[in-house]
């Protein structure tokens, strides 16, 4: 085992971090899925989706083999697959997704080792720059493929993308983390958690940001309308069905959030955070979003030898300790305010849309509070005493 871990082994860019930017298309024999991913929307507020899909070529996929390819053909194709599942709303969600589509979206799906539905993974390889040679700021960054939600979804996801891109200020301070870890190297952990404290300040105080650019009612009611995942919340109790893949005709796929960005499992797992089973039942099931390499770099920080709980506790000098102490109430702070940022943008307006239309079936959402505050409270018991 190495020193530290290298990002781009796992097709983590030193520049976009997990997200990933296409500058370049697919080759020309693709262009049916390019062409029908950029008319999604507009096709389904026609209601055509459907019938358009119904008459794409069966593309053979076995032509991609980069990473990349891949991934932007998986985007293509799962946006072709939500404008077909939701064209005619979450009540008549279909209940199958035809083979022209299917079957290349399951193969590219197993060889990144990802879901065959849209996840944050998706979200966030789901844009460019404006000017190419412009900076990665909000204001630069655009959807390749528009969602519903019109302006207020284009601020959602270049806000979403510059924190993704922020997060790779963070790579150095990581590596030697992982480098004192191994080596129990005391003023070296000090110095990489100072400078991984002074960045989270940075990266979480974006996220304020999110009230400058989205109306709740539009997120709740529209952006999230093409992101449900099919499974039991929404009427797909056994999944989705693949129609022309025999193997494993029906799939789960679970709905597409900021929860799978890699962000705060990272930052759990390097402070040694111990969540009990449930909530690691709830953090594995986020990570089946994730694309197989993203998962085997994580599986590698998960496995590290040493510990830095370890080394903050045992250490001669106070400083350590308080410096891992610092890191831990930030990310409770964070956590408190993205408490906040989900009562605004999903509990009250679920609760709009629930007294408008006299709903009474059982609230999914209903879960939200105790998981989220519980998952703070045991983040922030990880402090170490002084
Ligand atoms: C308006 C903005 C946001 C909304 C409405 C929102 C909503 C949610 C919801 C509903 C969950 C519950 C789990 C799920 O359904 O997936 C969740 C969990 C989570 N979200 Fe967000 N979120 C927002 C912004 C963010 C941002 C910016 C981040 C940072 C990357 C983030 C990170 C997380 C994490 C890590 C969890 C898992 C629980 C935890 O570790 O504390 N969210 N979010």
């Amino acid at each position: 085992m190495s020193e530290t871990v290298q990002f781009e082994e796992f097709e983590v860019s030193q520049v976009t971090g997990f997200a990933a930017e296409f500058v370049d298309s697919l080759p020309d024999y693709y262009s049916p899925w390019h062409e029908l991913a950029s008319h999604t929307v507009d096709l389904v507020t026609a209601q055509k989706m459907r019938s358009e899909t119904e008459k794409l070529p069966l593309l053979d996929p076995s032509q991609l083999t980069d990473f990349k390819d891949l991934r932007l053909a998986h985007l293509q194709l799962v946006m072709i697959t939500a404008g077909y599942a939701w064209e005619q709303g979450a009540e008549q969600v279909a209940q199958a997704i035809p083979a022209n589509v299917a079957i290349p979206l399951c193969e590219i799906s197993d060889k990144l080792g990802v879901q065959p539905g849209m996840s944050y993974f998706d979200i966030i390889g789901n844009w460019t720059r404006r000017d190419k040679h412009g900076p990665y700021s909000r204001q630069n960054i655009q959807p390749k493929y528009m969602l519903p939600g019109g302006e207020d979804y284009v601020g959602f996801l270049s806000l979403a993308i510059q924190m993704e891109v922020y997060f790779t200020k963070s790579f150095p301070a990581i590596q030697s983390i992982l480098t004192a870890m191994k080596g129990k190297d005391e003023a070296l952990a000090l110095s990489a958690l100072k400078d991984l404290q002074s960045w989270f300040k940075e990266y979480s105080s974006l996220a304020k940001e999110f009230h400058n650019v989205m109306q709740p009612d539009i997120f709740f009611r529209v952006i999230t309308s093409f992101l449900r995942g099919f499974n039991e919340t929404c009427g797909l109790p056994d999944g989705m069905l693949y129609e022309g893949v025999t193997d494993r005709p029906r799939r789960i796929v679970i709905n597409s959030a900021a929860s799978q960005a890699t962000v705060f499992q990272i930052m759990d797992t390097l402070l040694g955070v111990r969540y009990p089973e449930d909530k690691q039942a709830f953090f594995k099931k986020l990570r089946t979003s994730w694309c197989e390499k993203h998962r085997q770099l994580f599986e590698m920080i998960q496995q590290w030898p040493g510990s830095l709980r370890d080394l903050a506790e045992k250490n001669s000098s106070p400083e350590l300790t308080l410096a891992y102490n610092a890191l831990v109430d930030s990310i409770k702070e964070f956590r408190s305010y993205h408490v906040q940022l989900v009562t605004k943008y999903t509990v009250i307006p679920n609760k709009r849309l629930r007294n408008e239309f006299n709903i009474e079936s059982p609230d999914h959402f209903a879960y939200l509070m105790p998981l989220l505050k519980g998952i703070r409270d045991v983040s922030a018991t990880n402090k170490l005493e002084v």
